[in-house]
């Protein structure tokens, strides 16, 4: 037996965002998003599945928070619906929109659990992609005016702030891959939208510091690691183009002011060209708090002339994969943060999701979900070592508290250490919530 020890002062979570679990899209004044019209775009969701209801969390936040106060967090990550607050992106306010998060944050605090909220993850106001959305930069000084008024409202009561979730989905995901909303095939719009993306949390963190705001802030990036399968220059330069996309395109401006050379060359190859304005680049690298990082998966992969993007493609090397076909790679988790470390510095880095998606239902009353708390121990495993080898881990908070609304995927795929029947809103506590209850609750597990 081994036993996997974590610091003394680690921090323990869990995380769900605001389109995914709430519902209630058309109650308390909200206004609607693009992901509202994504999803009822016939073909864009399995399904057709939506956000109308979700776990219902608009209502059952309560309930929410008694779960969460059972298995003993630190932290509750969430996101608030920006169209909420803004039902039209800009100009009147909307009061019940910010009582209903203050409803929530209190009850939290109540129990004892530190809100970290998230601004954006990815329920853009329908009004301004009307507009040109994140192609348009008037939406940076939209977001820093939903930002500032978060920042004012919630002051003394949110002390973590995250400005954007996975910049890269909501840019390149979104905007040239097609699969997010608002569902564009551009590389040169993705561009633009990662930069202004980036302009906005700057301008952000600029906002944040200026007023005074009590806490931290950051952003949460999604990675993965992609190794090289051979050690032929072709294979580790296709790997390394690949995690420049997911990647150094998102750290090196916020660390490093600038855009990591080698793809800006790669990119204006493939036609698109960086539209940086005067400035933009000491904006984007203010210095930031704490780091949250995203992860998942990884793989092996090669060289392959002409193929995608990059010249590369994945190679299916055999490991076990998750029900929604990612592979289980742990080594993937150790490697990405150390390349972090190694990179941008000795950053506090809260781990803001890792989970896997594993589909098992109820049976008399119980969910055996072994391969998620499988999946849990061996990803806390590579988190410890990194820790060993100096990487500043703050925390982690896994992804979901609650299955939810996966995007593209709907109702079909299911993340959450607790289970949720979409029909009757009925929560039931996984095994892995157990697991996870008594690692909170010992700071360390056994393997
Ligand atoms: C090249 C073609 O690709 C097509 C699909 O490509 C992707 C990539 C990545 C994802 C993805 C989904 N998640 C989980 C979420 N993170 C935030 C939270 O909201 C979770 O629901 N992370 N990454 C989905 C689809």
């Amino acid at each position: 037996m081994t036993i996997i020890q974590f610091p003394k002062d680690m921090k323990w979570g869990v995380a769900t965002a605001s389109y995914q679990i709430e519902g209630a899209a058309n109650e308390g004044g909200r206004g609607t998003s693009i992901w509202d019209t994504f999803s009822k775009t016939p073909g864009k969701v399995v399904n057709g599945d939506n956000g109308d209801v979700a776990c219902g969390s608009y209502h059952k936040y309560e309930e929410d928070i008694e779960i969460m106060d059972d298995l003993g967090v630190d932290f509750y990550r969430f996101s608030v619906a920006w169209p909420r607050i803004f039902p039209e992106g800009t100009g009147e306010v909307n009061q019940e929109g910010l009582d209903y998060y203050h409803n929530l944050v209190d009850r939290l605090l109540e129990k004892g659990i530190e809100p970290m909220c998230t601004l954006y993850h990815w329920d853009l106001p329908q009004a301004l992609q009307d507009k040109g959305g994140w192609d348009n930069r008037e939406t940076i000084e939209a977001f820093l005016q939903y930002a500032e008024l978060m920042f004012k409202e919630f002051e003394g009561k949110i002390k973590h702030w995250i400005t954007f979730n996975e910049p890269w989905c909501v840019s390149f995901l979104s905007n040239y891959v097609g699969a997010h909303a608002p569902g564009n095939n551009d590389l040169q719009l993705a561009m633009n939208v990662a930069h202004h993306l980036l302009v906005a949390h700057g301008k952000t963190v600029i906002r944040f510091r200026e007023l005074g705001i009590k806490g931290q802030i950051g952003y949460a990036p999604n990675v993965e690691w992609n190794e090289p399968y051979s050690n032929k220059e072709e294979d580790i330069d296709a790997c390394k183009r690949v995690n420049g996309y997911f990647m150094d395109w998102f750290f090196d401006p916020v660390f490093k002011g600038t855009y990591p050379d080698f793809m800006v060359k790669w990119f204006e190859e493939k036609g698109a060209v960086l539209q940086i304005e005067e400035g933009d680049m000491e904006i984007i690298s203010q210095p930031i708090d704490f780091l949250g990082i995203n992860y998942y998966s990884g793989g092996v992969g090669r060289y392959k002339e002409n193929e995608g993007l990059f010249d590369h493609e994945k190679v299916d090397a055999g490991y076990l994969k998750t029900d929604i076909g990612w592979n289980i790679y742990p080594e993937g988790f150790y490697k990405v943060l150390t390349h972090i470390n190694e990179n941008y510095g000795n950053v506090p880095i809260y781990i803001t999701e890792n989970g896997a998606c594993i589909n098992d239902g109820v049976e008399n009353g119980e969910v055996k979900d072994d391969r998620r708390t499988d999946y849990l121990k061996q990803h806390l495993v590579a988190l410890q070592r990194s820790i060993e080898s100096g990487v500043n881990i703050k925390g982690y908070l896994t992804w979901s508290l609650l299955d939810n609304f996966e995007w593209a995927e709907g109702y079909t795929m299911r993340f959450g250490i607790v289970h949720v029947n979409y029909r009757t809103l009925e929560r039931t506590k996984k095994d892995s919530f157990y697991w996870y209850k008594q690692t909170v609750a010992n700071n360390f597990f056994e393997v």
